[in-house]
């Protein structure tokens, strides 16, 4: 099915610094938000931390030659801010920066194209504990800084570029629902995060239009597609105003300069909403190249007037993931769809897409057909997106390795590679990385 995507159509697999480096606290690396928090008692499942990880750090070489076999011609990363930043500012540490500098040079010599994630969730602690991290206006300016450092060290290599990924879950999975680091709960706060993470987007962009002069840069948010339990105005509506919390949020403001208007002003009614500054939505709407969709799953939505977001997620009856997410394909082809119809016709990518599956080793090996169908439908999804007009540039399967997956550790396996963490970590494909070299491989 390949062939009938278009020339020059990136297939990649994605990854991010913390769930698969480790050397956490080696050359020279400072501890970030989540290095304090897996470290906290009961934050994460079974006390796992990403201290050592999948040992990315030691071990790049041979994952790259995983992709390099695999057939992928681009591979999506992020870089550790405080592994080349320790304390988030300042100086920066070589031994940090030289890792990146090796792992891009390898990833060009055996022709995949990086594409490089400024921020995934890593924080450096230092400015967490000195400025209060993202609760602080000032992030904007030191994520600028931070950016236009890697923008200079590694932009004459990395040609797409992606400034936060998720900013949902680095406002509201960390903020509101405590889940992921910081683990706070407060609404007000968590939109305050959400206004200050835009800020450092569009920050990023202008740094980079000064630095990268042949290089695309984009956001990568959450994008689930919302759908309403039942077809009462109610449940209706209470879908809209959810579709605009989750996605039209972080995908409708960078593009209009605006907050989606009716939940704004229900933030607004409750004293919750962030405090807008002069020159802060021009600086939000900075125009950027490309969407970035993390697509998993869908929502189903039903009106529950007791939250301030006016609903609640239903349990929907398809088949679940271990994550207990709905596999939902036509959800990914809707949502491109409305991606591209309604934020501003931008090129996109699929910068995550992929399922966790109860993985089991059995005679040294992994039958994952459920990731295998899963992978089938989710590509047959996006070449229909691609047929209706949708500029559709590439598809990042989630993810090449088993990792730390935040909040659930080591017990929930994504990856084509599964990882054995009681044999030293050693990497053994699973059906779905075979599956997917055959559909790579295939003209
Ligand atoms: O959970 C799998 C992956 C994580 O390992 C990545 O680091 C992260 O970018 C990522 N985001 C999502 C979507 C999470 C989500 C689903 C539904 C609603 C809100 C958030 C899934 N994943």
């Amino acid at each position: 099915m390949r062939a009938v995507f278009p020339e020059g159509f990136l297939w990649g697999v994605a990854t991010a610094s913390y769930q698969i480096e480790g050397a956490d606290f080696e050359d020279g690396k400072g501890p970030s938000i989540w290095t304090d928090f897996s470290h906290r008692p009961g934050k994460v499942n079974s006390g796992d931390n990403g201290d050592v990880a999948c040992d990315h750090y030691h071990r790049f070489s041979e994952d790259i030659e995983l992709m390099k076999q695999l057939g992928v011609n681009s591979y999506r990363f992020s870089i550790s801010w405080s592994r080349v930043l320790p304390e988030g500012r300042g100086k920066i540490n070589r031994k940090g920066s030289d890792f990146y500098n090796k792992l891009i040079d390898r990833l060009l010599e055996v022709g995949i194209q990086p594409m490089v994630t400024l921020y995934h969730w890593d924080l450096p602690l230092e400015l967490h504990r000195k400025i209060d991290g993202w609760e602080s206006r000032d992030m904007r300016h030191y994520f600028g800084d931070y950016s236009s450092l890697v923008f200079s060290e590694f932009g004459d290599r990395v040609k797409h570029w992606i400034t936060l990924n998720e900013p949902y879950c680095s406002s509201h999975v960390s903020y509101l629902w405590g889940e992921h680091a910081p683990g706070k709960r407060d609404l007000k706060t968590s939109l305050t995060v959400a206004h200050n993470l835009l800020l450092s987007h569009g920050e990023a962009v202008r740094r980079f239009r000064e630095v990268v002069k042949d290089g695309t840069i984009g956001l990568a948010n959450v994008s689930t597609f919302v759908e309403p339990a039942t077809d009462s105005k109610e449940d209706r509506w209470a879908a809209r105003i959810r579709d605009q919390f989750i996605n039209g949020w972080f995908f409708e403001t960078p593009i209009t300069g605006e907050y989606p208007s009716e939940l704004f002003k229900r933030f607004n009614d409750a004293g919750v909403q962030p405090l807008i500054e002069d020159g802060d939505m021009d600086l939000i709407s900075t125009p950027f190249d490309f969407w970035g969709v993390n697509y998993y799953t869908r929502n189903v939505i039903r009106k529950e007037e007791s939250s301030i977001l006016g609903s609640e997620v239903v349990q929907g009856e398809l088949a679940k993931t271990e994550m207990g997410w709905e596999v939902y394909p036509e959800g990914l082809e809707a949502f491109l769809y409305k991606t591209f119809k309604e934020y501003g016709k931008k090129p996109i990518y699929i910068t995550e897409n992929g399922m966790a599956c109860k993985d089991k080793l059995t005679d040294g090996f992994v039958e994952d057909f459920e990731r295998v169908d899963y992978m089938k439908r989710h590509f047959s999804s996006a070449l229909s997106a691609l047929k209706a007009g949708v500029d559709l540039r590439g598809f990042y399967v989630w993810s090449l390795l088993d990792n730390f997956e935040w909040s659930y550790g080591y017990s929930k396996r994504f990856g084509l590679v599964y990882v054995d963490y009681e044999k030293g970590l050693k990497r053994i494909p699973k059906r779905s990385y075979y599956y997917y070299r055959d559909f790579l491989e295939r003209d």
